[in-house]
This record gives C-alpha cells, sequence and structure tokens, in this order.
C-alpha cells in the first residue's frame, strides 16, 4: 500500500463523531474534519459564501454564512439541499485532498465524515469505523443543543442512514452510551488493531 492506511469516522447525528475523532487526535492520528471544512468554506471569507448568497439570497452577512438560515433553507427542502450540496462536497473534497498530500508520510489518518456512506462512499477509506449509541442517548444529546428541536431532529435522522444499517457496514464500532474513559479505551484498542494490520 502507498500513501497511510485511510480510516473512516462517522456516525449518525449526536452519536458522538466530534468527541471519539478529538480522541484519535490525543493518540497522535491526523484528523481530517469535514464539518470543520465546511465552516471555514461558509465562514468569514469562505470561498463558497458567494455562491451561497446566489443560489440562496439572504443567508448570509458579513460572517459569512448564516447557519441557522441556510439551514431553514435547505432541511426539509430535498431540492435545495441537493443544490447546496452540488457546490459543497466538491470543495470539501479538494480540501480532503490537500490533507492527504500533507499528511502523505503518516502511517495512518482519519476522516471524520458525518455523511461517508450517504454521499462519500465507502471506497474513499480502507476501513470504517462507526460511532454509535442508544437512541434515547442520540436524542437528548441533540436535544440540549442550542437552536435544535425536535422537529429539526427528526428531519435530519430522515436524511441519515438509520445507525443501525451504518453498524451492519462498520469494521469497528465505538460505543459512546459509556462512560468518556471507557469510549477512549476503546479507541486505543482499535488504533492498536489498525496497527496490527499495518504489520
Ligand atoms: C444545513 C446547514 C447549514 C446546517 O447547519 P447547522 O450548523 O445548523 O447544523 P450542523 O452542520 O451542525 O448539522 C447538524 C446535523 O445535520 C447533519 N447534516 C448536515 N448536512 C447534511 C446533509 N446534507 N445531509 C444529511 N445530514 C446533514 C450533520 O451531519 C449533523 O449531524 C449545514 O449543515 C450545511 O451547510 N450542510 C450542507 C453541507 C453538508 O452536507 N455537510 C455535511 C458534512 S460534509
Ligand atoms: N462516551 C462518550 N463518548 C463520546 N461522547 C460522549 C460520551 N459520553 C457523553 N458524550 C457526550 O455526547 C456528546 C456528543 O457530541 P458530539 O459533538 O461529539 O457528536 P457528533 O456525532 O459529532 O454530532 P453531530 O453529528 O451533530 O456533529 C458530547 O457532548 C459528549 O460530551
Amino acid at each position: 500500500m502507498t500513501g497511510p492506511m485511510i480510516i473512516g469516522l462517522t456516525g449518525s447525528i449526536g452519536m458522538g463523531k466530534s468527541t471519539v475523532a478529538q480522541m484519535f487526535a490525543d493518540e497522535g492520528v491526523p484528523v481530517f474534519d469535514a464539518d470543520a471544512a465546511v465552516h471555514i468554506l461558509q465562514g468569514p471569507g469562505g470561498a463558497l459564501v458567494e455562491d451561497i448568497e446566489a443560489l440562496f439570497p439572504g443567508t448570509t452577512n458579513e460572517k459569512g454564512v448564516d447557519r441557522q438560515k441556510l439551514g431553514a433553507a435547505v432541511l426539509g427542502n430535498a431540492e435545495a439541499l441537493k443544490k447546496l450540496e452540488a457546490i459543497i462536497h466538491p470543495a470539501v473534497g479538494a480540501m480532503r485532498s490537500e490533507f492527504m498530500q500533507a499528511n502523505r508520510d503518516a502511517p495512518m489518518i482519519l476522516f471524520d465524515i458525518p455523511l461517508l456512506f450517504e454521499k462519500t462512499g465507502k471506497k474513499a477509506v480502507d476501513y470504517v469505523i462507526v460511532v454509535s449509541a442508544t437512541a434515547e442517548d442520540q436524542r437528548d444529546r441533540v436535544l440540549n443543543r442550542s437552536g435544535m428541536t425536535a422537529e429539526k431532529f427528526e428531519t435530519i435522522k430522515a436524511l441519515q442512514m438509520p445507525d443501525e444499517e451504518k453498524r451492519k457496514r462498520a469494521d469497528f464500532i465505538i460505543n459512546t452510551s459509556q462512560p468518556l474513559d471507557k469510549t477512549r479505551q476503546q479507541v486505543q484498542n482499535t488504533i492498536e488493531k489498525l496497527k496490527a494490520s499495518l504489520a
């Protein structure tokens, strides 16, 4: 194999992807965060702000994209979301390529991609890790966030592959319905197994 082993980290809304990705980073694994890339593209002076304003007038301001407004325009409107994804996903892909180039000498790298199964495709990675929690924990975590409603949660869930389906397709599952130190241990064990497969 040439280049680093590529690990995809995915999971449905609120399952704990960001927390688990940070645990991989703590172990020294370079992490590409797709959501963070979207924030850069949509943030102040971001490369896609103008295009988004043209497609969805009134959803940007001097600080870039107003995500509440853009979310209201696209979540629940399949055609609008498709148009937005058509400009965002290729730009995220380009940033991912740059990240790969910058980390080409690392033994393994991790892609944190919320929509890995839905959009990016399993072929982009060597192994898939699915982050999963009980439906109750997922719901509690998400509804505790500011700006979130039960309706918005249901709309987003309907856009994502069900957790059960994701788990079936996973090479590794990380459980986040347990204390954080147990989850960290699972992350460390997974890294050991991945390293063993490299040897
Ligand atoms: C719609 C937007 C403006 C809402 O922003 P907001 O800050 O309110 O929510 P946030 O980004 O935290 O997303 C909340 C949840 O929705 C999920 N989600 C976001 N976009 C999508 C999508 N296109 N399809 C399915 N789920 C999505 C996220 O994975 C997350 O679980 C924003 O998510 C966006 O620009 N999405 C399009 C880009 C995209 O597809 N991002 C997903 C990862 S690359
Ligand atoms: N064992 C655990 N592992 C991971 N997260 C946990 C655990 N226990 C509690 N949590 C909490 O659950 C929440 C998970 O949120 P996080 O932002 O990581 O999810 P996410 O999957 O990235 O969400 P989104 O898809 O909406 O971006 C955090 O507040 C975290 O502190």
